[in-house]
């Protein structure tokens, strides 16, 4: 059994349609998670990534028990988080979007408060020192800091000594110690057995942390698989100057390049190869090659060509899905 199961799950929002076209939009309401199934492993980091509006939020308050799904079944420890919300509740850790903790208690109270309301819960002190705010306990949560506040935040979630941990944007407005002190804080928690969903903007954070990640683009997943699988389907990318005198069209045809005047880009999937081509070249014709860098596709490259490729004027309901096999 996985930790975190997730069958055909949808979730439409009653109401209106909004003005202009959407997808998604439909009679009576607006379906922001359409149809998607995905599984997370015990002790994984799955990271769900997306555009604004994409379904993150829409779909982790489902999973989170918050909602109950409009079509399909989620399972979280095997269990019905919506239906079963008294038994899946206290295996689970939380951190919302947005905390809303009475701003006049200080940090300990605070944390003190959330321990006398779980059972087995970790001393409030011991989660306080886990996120770094050993140092600010007497301070009033209104006088935290944007990353403080998160920090406290993910402090209360981790209360209860969850087995599966959702994590809604975990390091937004912390500094860049502070999201590193929290990579280190989650890697710990698998480390220790924990399951980790987590949606994040910081691509980078996602690359470095998920074991696995699925990106959702208007409320589908548009690609899903390990950091590595998700890049590897991406063109590598090779970029140099060409000398004056040396027209792009000498290159040898095995270099599928791109030329704005002098600065060339060749995107490959076969990088050694195109590499080694563009290189023999360059020494049998004694060209040289000013600036010249070849690298893999980035996890943020990958994600920005699937969210163009999603705004693209008649892009609509199907869309070209990169599945990658687990
Ligand atoms: N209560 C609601 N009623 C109607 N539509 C909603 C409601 N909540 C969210 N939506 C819509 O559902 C879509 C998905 O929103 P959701 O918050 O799940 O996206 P997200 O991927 O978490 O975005 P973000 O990265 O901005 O947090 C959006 O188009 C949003 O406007």
């Amino acid at each position: 059994m996985d930790a975190i199961e997730v069958e055909g799950l949808k979730r439409r929002y009653a109401g209106p349609v909004r003005a202009g076209r959407r997808a998604g939009a439909a009679e009576g309401g607006f379906e922001a998670v359409r149809d998607i199934s995905f599984s997370v492993r015990e002790g994984e980091i799955f990271a769900l990534l997306g555009t604004n509006g994409a379904g993150k939020t829409s779909t982790v308050e489902v999973l989170e028990g918050l909602a109950r799904p409009s079509a399909g079944t989620v399972r979280v420890l095997g269990l019905d988080p919506f239906g079963e919300r008294a038994l899946v509740r206290p295996r689970t850790g939380v951190m919302l979007q947005e905390g809303g903790f009475p701003s006049e208690l200080t940090v300990a109270e605070t944390a003190a408060m959330w321990a006398g309301v779980t059972s087995d819960a970790r001393p409030p002190g011991e989660a306080l020192e886990l996120v770094g705010l050993g140092g600010r306990t007497g301070v009033r949560v209104k006088q935290l800091s944007g990353g403080e506040r998160r920090r406290l935040d993910l402090a209360l979630a981790l209360i209860g000594r969850p087995e599966v941990l959702f994590l809604d944007e975990p390091t937004t407005g912390m500094d860049p110690e502070g999201r590193r002190d929290t990579a280190d804080l989650v890697r710990g928690l698998r480390a220790e057995g924990t399951t980790v969903l987590l949606t994040t903007h910081y691509l980078e954070e996602a690359e470095q942390l998920a074991d696995r990640l699925a990106i959702m683009q208007a409320g589908r997943i548009v690609a899903s698989g390990t950091p590595d699988q998700v890049v590897a389907q991406r063109p590598s990318r090779i970029t140099f100057r060409l000398p004056a005198g040396v027209a792009p069209e000498r290159l040898p045809l095995s270099v599928p390049a791109a030329a704005d005047g002098r600065s060339v880009t060749v995107k490959t999937h076969e990088l050694q190869p195109a590499l080694t081509d563009l290189l023999l070249w360059a020494r049998e014709n004694g060209v040289a090659l000013e600036g010249l860098q070849a690298r893999s596709a980035s996890l943020e490259e990958a994600f920005l060509e699937i969210a163009q490729a999603g705004n693209r004027p008649g892009h609509g309901d199907e869309r070209a899905v990169m599945e990658v096999p687990a």
